[in-house]
């Protein structure tokens, strides 16, 4: 199992850090598999696995219930679970209550938290407790109704420097890692350069410490439309959609089951069922 500081000394030695969404047993099995560094249960399963059109109504018992489900898939590798909406705003008691609970009960090694500044004191107090916290800076989709829509962030310069500060603000407060989503590749290359721990980017650029996208779009499994960031490396729909048909058909047509799908009676046992008619 990798620790925090094995993703800094990653960074320091160039090698890129490999992150990949999960939100169940078996998607957790295949990324362990798969060598990933490092895996994220996101709040975007609200939208790719709950239905929902954005990660608002995702809740601290849907985390709890797929990050529970994710460590019994992946029990050696590192695992960070997304702090859902409003579950790090109302207080900092409320904050550490919360992060203690996904922290105990679903064993995972590490926290995210949207935002920099405006969660400056939540980032430390959960590192000063012992709770290892990812920051998420650019596009922060728990903002989406603020913020206008999935859009690029930082693209002005204003914006970019405020960007730059907050990272810099969250390494203080003690982050072990930011996310940057959706910033223009400059905007990535700038603050990787500028800060000590590593940039894990999402829609930003090559130049990041590593990189994370969701496991269904990787995969096309489930997913209408998917970012312009998003690579799609399989187009596991098809072939699951497929099987699937052959499978209706087959019921249909009375093809399946077949012998070797069937279970037998043992002659005298037959015998005696049927014995005298
Ligand atoms: N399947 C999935 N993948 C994700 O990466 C993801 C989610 N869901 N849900 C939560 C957030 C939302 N994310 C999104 C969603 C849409 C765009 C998007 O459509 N962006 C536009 C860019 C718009 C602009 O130019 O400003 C695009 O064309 O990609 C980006 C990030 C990233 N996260
Ligand atoms: C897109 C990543 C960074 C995320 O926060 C999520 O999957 O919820
Ligand atoms: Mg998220």
């Amino acid at each position: 199992m990798k620790q925090t500081t094995d993703f800094v000394k990653m960074k320091n030695n160039g090698e890129k850090i490999a992150m990949l969404t999960a939100y169940d047993f078996p998607a957790a099995k295949q990324a362990e598999k798969a060598g990933v560094d490092m895996i994220l249960v996101g709040d975007s399963l609200g939208m790719v696995v709950l239905g929902y059109d954005s990660t608002i109504p995702v809740t601290m018992s849907d985390m709890i219930h797929h990050a529970k489900a994710v460590k019994r898939g992946a029990a050696n590798t590192f695992i960070v679970v997304d702090m859902p909406f409003m579950s790090y705003h109302l207080s900092t008691k409320d904050t550490l209550i919360n992060a203690c609970q996904l922290i105990q009960e679903t064993g995972a090694q590490a926290v995210k938290v949207e935002g920099g500044d405006e969660v400056i004191d939540q980032i430390e107090a959960l590192t000063k407790a012992g709770i290892p916290v990812v920051a998420h800076l650019g596009l922060t989709p728990q903002s989406v109704a603020v913020l206008g829509g999935y859009k690029v962030q930082g693209k002005n310069a204003a914006a970019a420097l405020k960007l730059l500060e907050d990272a810099k603000k969250c390494e203080t407060a003690g982050a072990f890692a930011i996310v940057l989503e959706c910033v223009p590749q400059q905007l990535a290359k700038e603050v990787t350069s500028a800060l000590n721990i590593p940039t894990i980017g999402i829609g930003a650029g090559p130049h990041a410490d590593g990189q994370v996208l969701v496991y269904h779009d990787v995969l096309t499994y489930g997913v209408d439309r998917v970012p312009k960031f998003v690579k799609r490396y399989l187009n596991s729909e098809e072939m699951m959609e497929e099987g699937l048909r052959a499978y209706v058909k087959e019921v249909k047509g009375g093809l399946f089951p077949e012998a070797q799908h069937s279970f037998n009676m043992k002659e005298e046992e037959l015998l005696s069922l049927y014995g005298g008619k």
